[in-house]
């Protein structure tokens, strides 16, 4: 584990050096992912790592969580609070004020969006690259927001899956209550990764790393990573 994290590092510290930038900027969201990044690029950039806070809507646990993570790896913060924000964008684009009770994707995706935009103004104005936390599993299955929290300039969990998140999350020192939550993207009122994805991490990363799943598990891991396929590419340009 000692070795895998510090060869994160010293990758983090290089993809910086390259673009000719000075530190890091990453969402701090209270889960295990941002959790370890926030370690991950704190051990990179101690005098020049951020951490943003975006409730947009959410569990006041989970910035409760994000201020916990900041605190034990010694990271500066900053909170935006986006509800204000994203009720504006929400009434502007419907017509009607936002209504949680209202289940709607495209709004839903709005809230990473914005978070992007507000990690992308702290990355200009800073000369940070902007760090997101996406893992092999999520990246496989195409389980982010296009341009949202899939918005970023460098991924280093990118290569791990979620149990191996958990593992390298346990030996930096994330607290177990936070590498034990149930994995949400946060979005609306009891969502889960899992259940959303009708698949478990348990499932999903053990037909990653073995190519072993039931049929039926197989079928629609396959299904995902083909119909997510646009996610993990530039856009298509015309070849004349
Ligand atoms: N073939 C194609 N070629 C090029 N572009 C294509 C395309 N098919 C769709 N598109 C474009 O992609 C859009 C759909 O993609 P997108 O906007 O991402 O939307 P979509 O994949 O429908 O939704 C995002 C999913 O990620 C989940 N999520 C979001 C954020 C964070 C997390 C988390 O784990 O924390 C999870 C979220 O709950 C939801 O299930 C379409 O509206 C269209 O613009
Ligand atoms: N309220 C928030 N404030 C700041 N950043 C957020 C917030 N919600 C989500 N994010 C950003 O979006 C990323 C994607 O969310 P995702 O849920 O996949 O990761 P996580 O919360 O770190 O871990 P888990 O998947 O276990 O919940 C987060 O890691 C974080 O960088
Ligand atoms: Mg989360």
């Amino acid at each position: 584990m000692e070795e895998l994290a510090q060869k994160l590092v010293s990758w983090i510290q290089e993809k910086v050096k390259e673009g000719g930038c000075r530190g890091v900027v990453f969402g701090l969201s209270g889960g295990v992912d941002s959790a370890t990044v926030a370690a991950l690029c704190h051990r990179a950039f101690p005098k020049a790592c951020l951490g943003l806070i975006m409730p947009c809507h959410s569990h006041p646990r989970d910035a409760e969580d994000a201020r916990r993570v900041a605190e034990i790896f010694s990271i500066p913060v900053k909170t935006v609070l986006l509800d204000p924000v994203y009720d504006t964008l929400v009434e502007a684009l419907t017509g009607h004020p936002y209504d949680p009770e209202k289940r709607s994707l495209a709004l839903a995706n709005l809230k990473p969006r914005l978070r992007m935009t507000v990690l992308y103004y702290w990355a200009n104005e800073l000369n940070y690259l902007v760090v997101g936390t996406g893992n092999r599993s999520e990246l496989a299955v195409g389980y982010f927001t296009k341009y949202g929290d899939g918005g970023v300039d460098i991924l280093p969990l990118g290569n791990l899956v979620k149990t191996q998140v958990r593992e390298l999350a346990s030996y930096l020192g994330v607290p177990k209550e936070i590498i034990n939550k149930p994995p949400s993207a946060g979005l609306w009122e009891g969502q889960t990764d899992e259940g959303e994805m009708g698949l478990t991490y348990a499932e999903l990363d053990h037909y990653l790393l073995t190519g072993e799943a039931p049929p039926k598990v197989a079928e629609r891991i396959k299904a995902l990573a083909t119909g997510s396929e646009h996610k993990r590419r530039l856009p298509a340009i015309p070849p004349f």
